[in-house]
């Protein structure tokens, strides 16, 4: 069977790629300004097609989001059959036809990929899709559903909901009627998938005090609001920046990703939150997830994506010393972190990028992972699964917590990163420790640290190595950055090429504050004037 070029061509003239744009499929998929986006939509609902195919009519995801990014900028990301993210070696292609300037090298590329790939277009497509609340979603949606339609594939429209949920979406819908089953295919399914297993993780604790959730103006206010319907006062939850009509309201001076850069606390919560009281932060997609308090003095403390992994992860190793529970890392993780974690469990450093972290927790019999922004998750293997259904318990307290994994099994959403489902499990975890903020936060202290970028001429120049913690181009660079970290007591810096914005990012640690501040802008500085940065717009910061 051939490609129906007749309907790709006249449907594809109907979204012409803007000249002098180039496109990338990056670690987020495709991101930029909504724009100049919607040839790149179609062509990805051609290629989630085809993907289709190529998996023997397995049904692929489709998420149109730009989650912490500004609310002018959109994007989109495929998810592969088990909920992941697409397998690496398919983004090249994705790359390559976003690229085709004109209709016949789109269609021209296509042949090529179909070709390369070994496609057997006689097969059935099916593809599942979900856009969150930027008000460029609904139109970029109907030109990916062109792209689905040209190719004669089957879509299904999840409407407006969460990047987990998708991916949860997908899981469930290949999986359905089989013995790995992971829940029924429905947002309804979801949410008594993870309350139910939540209900019965805390039946025996006392109810706690609201917690207060920032949605980031996002898709998580709509859908937090319909989770505490299902967990029905058994958690309650305070809903506050929920506006998400208001123009220019989305992921602005709130939210995970400001939280965790700026160390504040979001304007809006001043006066809402109460010291003493638990609150976190969504990113504008719900993937992302991020704990805070205030203390009695009114000062602001941040429980990051490092300090929710030591959390669950003890709580984990505690209920069952015999499982092979490991932690996944990046080099962003706080090094007071790794410090207090590898004191207990394995740990591992990997690249940036969710996929890499997700890949090496696959590993362990539970897998913990988290990047420091607060994405991240919980993943069981398959043996351990397993012996969870057939495990025969021969105490009470083996019983107990066979009972406990099993929930928790159920309650952590384990296709990817989840707000909703870590805030649940963070949640469950400070039940049965008794833990306020407070004790929580001291299970070890943060070692100051700063996060700065530089913009430098061609980022592509930087290589690194050591999971990204040495630079082997440019040449010689490193050492220079080894003599200025010597300096530093406690300190640490590293350089790496951002996978998502036009940036070099420079992260530096050190036993003070200013310490780390100064490190942070003598290595900017450092990098700037050696990657030809323009002495006259040289940020004044650097050193
Ligand atoms: C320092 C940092 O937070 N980097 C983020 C950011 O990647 P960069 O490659 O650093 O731009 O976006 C990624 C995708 O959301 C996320 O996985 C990662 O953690
Ligand atoms: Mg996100």
């Amino acid at each position: 069977m051939a490609l129906p070029v007749e309907s790709i061509r006249a449907l594809a003239d109907l979204h012409p790629k803007p000249a002098q744009v180039r496109f990338q499929y990056g670690t987020a998929g495709f991101r930029t300004i909504a724009s100049v986006l919607d040839s790149v939509l179609f062509r990805v609902g051609v290629l989630a097609a085809l993907r289709s195919k190529k998996l023997d009519g397995k049904t692929i995801g489709v998420m149109v989001t730009a989650s912490h990014n500004p609310e002018e900028d959109n994007g989109v990301k495929l998810v592969d059959p088990r909920g992941e993210m697409l397998d690496t070696s398919w983004e090249i292609h994705a790359t390559a036809l976003s690229n085709a300037q004109t209709t016949d090298n789109f269609i021209s590329e296509l042949e090529r990929v179909v070709q390369t790939l070994n496609i057997d277009l006689s097969k059935p497509a099916h593809v599942v899709y979900a856009r969150d609340t930027r008000p460029s979603g609904a139109s970029l949606v109907a030109s990916l559903e062109d792209g689905i339609k040209a190719v004669g594939a089957e879509g299904r429209n999840a409407g407006v909901t969460t990047t987990p949920i998708l991916h949860y979406l997908v899981r469930a819908i290949n999986t359905k009627g089989t013995k790995e089953s992971y829940g029924e295919d429905s947002e309804e399914g979801y949410f008594l998938k993870l309350t139910n297993a939540y209900k019965k993780l805390v039946s025996t604790r006392e109810t706690p005090e609201p917690l207060i959730i920032d949605c980031a103006n996002g898709v998580g206010a709509p859908i937090a609001a319909r989770l505490a319907e299902y967990l029905g006062g058994t958690l309650p939850l305070v809903l506050e920046n929920a506006s998400i009509t208001t123009p220019g309201a989305l992921n602005n001076a709130c939210g995970a990703d400001y939280v965790k850069t700026s160390q504040k606390l979001p304007p809006s919560l001043a006066g809402r939150l109460q010291p003493g009281q638990r609150g976190c932060s969504l990113d504008g997609d719900a993937d992302r997830l991020m704990y805070f308090y205030l203390d009695e003095r009114g000062q602001f403390h941040m429980l990051d994506g490092d300090k929710i992994a030591a959390l669950v992860a003890a709580f984990i190793v505690e209920l069952d010393s015999q499982m092979k529970v490991g932690v996944v890392q990046t080099a962003y993780a706080n090094g007071a972190s790794t410090k207090y974690l590898s004191e207990r469990l394995p740990v591992r450093c990997v690249q940036t990028g969710v996929k890499h972290l997700h890949h090496a927790a696959e590993h362990y019999n539970i897998g913990v992972y988290f990047e420091a922004n607060g994405h991240g998750t919980v993943l069981f293997s398959p043996p351990t699964q397993d012996l969870l259904q057939t495990y025969q318990p021969s105490t009470p307290a083996q019983s107990t917590a066979l009972e406990h994994l099993r929930n928790l099994n159920q309650l952590i959403n384990q296709t990817v990163g989840d707000a909703l489902s870590d805030m649940l499990l963070v949640e469950v975890v400070l039940a049965h420790k008794a833990y306020s903020g407070t004790e929580w936060d001291s299970l070890y202290v943060d070692l100051p640290n700063r996060l700065v970028k530089v913009v430098v001429a061609d980022r592509n120049q930087f290589k690194t190595e050591d999971a990204e913690r040495q630079l082997v181009s440019p040449v010689g660079l490193q050492q220079k950055i080894n003599e200025l970290v010597r300096r530093y007591d406690g300190g640490r810096s590293f350089v790496r090429p951002s996978g998502t914005e036009d940036v070099v990012r420079v992260y530096a640690e050190a036993s003070i504050k200013a310490q780390a501040d100064e490190l942070a802008f003598r290595v900017a500085g450092l990098v700037y004037d050696e990657c030809g940065g323009n002495p006259a717009t040289r940020p004044k910061e650097f050193m």
